[in-house]
């Protein structure tokens, strides 16, 4: 089988704004995938390239094998998304919205309606099918947004931000959903800004940072790349800064707090307290901090050395407004 998603220096411009630099990423089958970056990384923009809502200006993208041009019909098909934005039909109830999203998939009309009654379940609002979109509340058009991603009944789920703005409640039934559907088998793509989400529920995670793939790891792997913080308390204030072995990056004393930052706190704890000893210091106590994810994340993605690709003029696509208008006679999001 081949890669749920594998794009090959995929490039994506906006006049001279280089959304999408040469990115290459592939995304097995059955991956439980994050794409982390900050605003403006091109997140979105690689998502919308991959259903066809964004045309690529260079480079490949293929999904399940079908490229997303040319074969589109086979690579949309095989996707379901729920975007970032409720660009739902308001108009309709929401069992019709349902069903309309699944005969653009060509689902006959009896089987749609079956799928509909069984996502609105899954979702937990199947006593609201016969309401209109405009009178949910903001949880339940998450919710609806991911009944209309799972009603072609997808392979690969791609969801932008799912839990922006969600209450505890809804994130953690979202979490167990998704969850549930990738054990069941669908690839998941998650984008997303929480990296606790990203820590939970991730096989693994691409960090992207100005159109760019800054790295790929596992959220574990991801981890051991940050510095650990040995914070020891001494009996005594010592009057200058210990000295310590060449294990330790930086060593810094406040009062009779002395900290030391290190590769591995585990195992380098002992020979620090060996050192400080041997040199006369008697210890207090001790206390290991490891880097979160989150400063790891930061940090891959310092802003203050960016590089502005940006000119400060307005693209025709930009003034077009979205990107659904370079393709117009494509899909638009359940209002097919
Ligand atoms: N239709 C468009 N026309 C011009 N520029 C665009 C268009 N869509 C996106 N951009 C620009 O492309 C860059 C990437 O945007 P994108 O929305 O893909 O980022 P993102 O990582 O999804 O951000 P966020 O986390 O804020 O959703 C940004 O600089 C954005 O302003």
């Amino acid at each position: 089988m081949p890669p749920a998603i594998e794009t090959t220096d995929l490039v994506k411009e906006y006049g001279d704004l280089r959304a999408l630099q040469e990115l290459s990423l592939t995304v097995e089958e059955g991956e439980f995938f994050g794409l982390l970056g900050p605003n403006g990384a091109g997140k979105t923009t690689f998502i919308n390239t991959l259903v066809g809502l964004v045309r690529k200006t260079g480079g490949e993208a293929r999904v399940f094998g079908h490229d997303v041009e040319d074969d589109y019909r086979q690579a949309r098909d095989a996707i379901g998304l729920a975007p970032q934005e409720f660009n739902v039909d308001r108009f309709f109830p929401i069992r019709e919205v349902l069903m309309h999203k699944a005969g653009y998939h060509g689902i006959p009309e009896d089987e749609a309606g079956e799928r509909a009654d069984e996502v609105l379940k899954r979702v937990g609002i199947y006593d609201k099918r016969n309401e209109r979109f405009d009178w949910l509340s903001g949880g339940m058009k998450r919710r609806l947004l991911l009944a209309r991603a799972l009603v072609t009944e997808p392979d690969l789920l791609i969801l932008d931000e799912p839990t922006a703005g969600v209450d505890v409640q809804l994130r953690h039934d979202l979490w167990e959903l998704v969850t549930e559907l990738n054990e069941e088998g669908t690839t998941v793509l998650l984008t997303t800004h929480y990296i606790e989400e990203a820590e939970r529920l991730c096989d693994r995670v691409a960090i992207m940072n100005e159109g760019r793939k800054v790295t790929v790891a596992t959220p574990d792997d991801l981890k051991t790349r940050g510095t650990d913080t040995i914070s020891v308390r001494l009996e005594d204030a010592p009057s200058v800064t210990p000295s310590v072995g060449g294990y330790a990056h930086e060593a810094t004393l406040e009062g009779d707090r002395f900290e030391v930052r290190v590769d591995d706190g585990g195992s380098t704890a002992p020979q620090l307290l060996n050192d400080l000893e041997a040199a006369g210091h008697e210890i207090a106590d001790l206390e290991i901090t490891r880097t979160s994810l989150e400063e790891i994340f930061v940090d891959l993605t310092r802003q203050d050395d960016r590089t502005t690709t940006r000119s400060d003029a307005p693209t025709n696509e930009e003034s077009a407004g979205d990107e659904g208008a370079e393709t117009p006679a494509r899909e638009q999001e359940g209002l097919a």
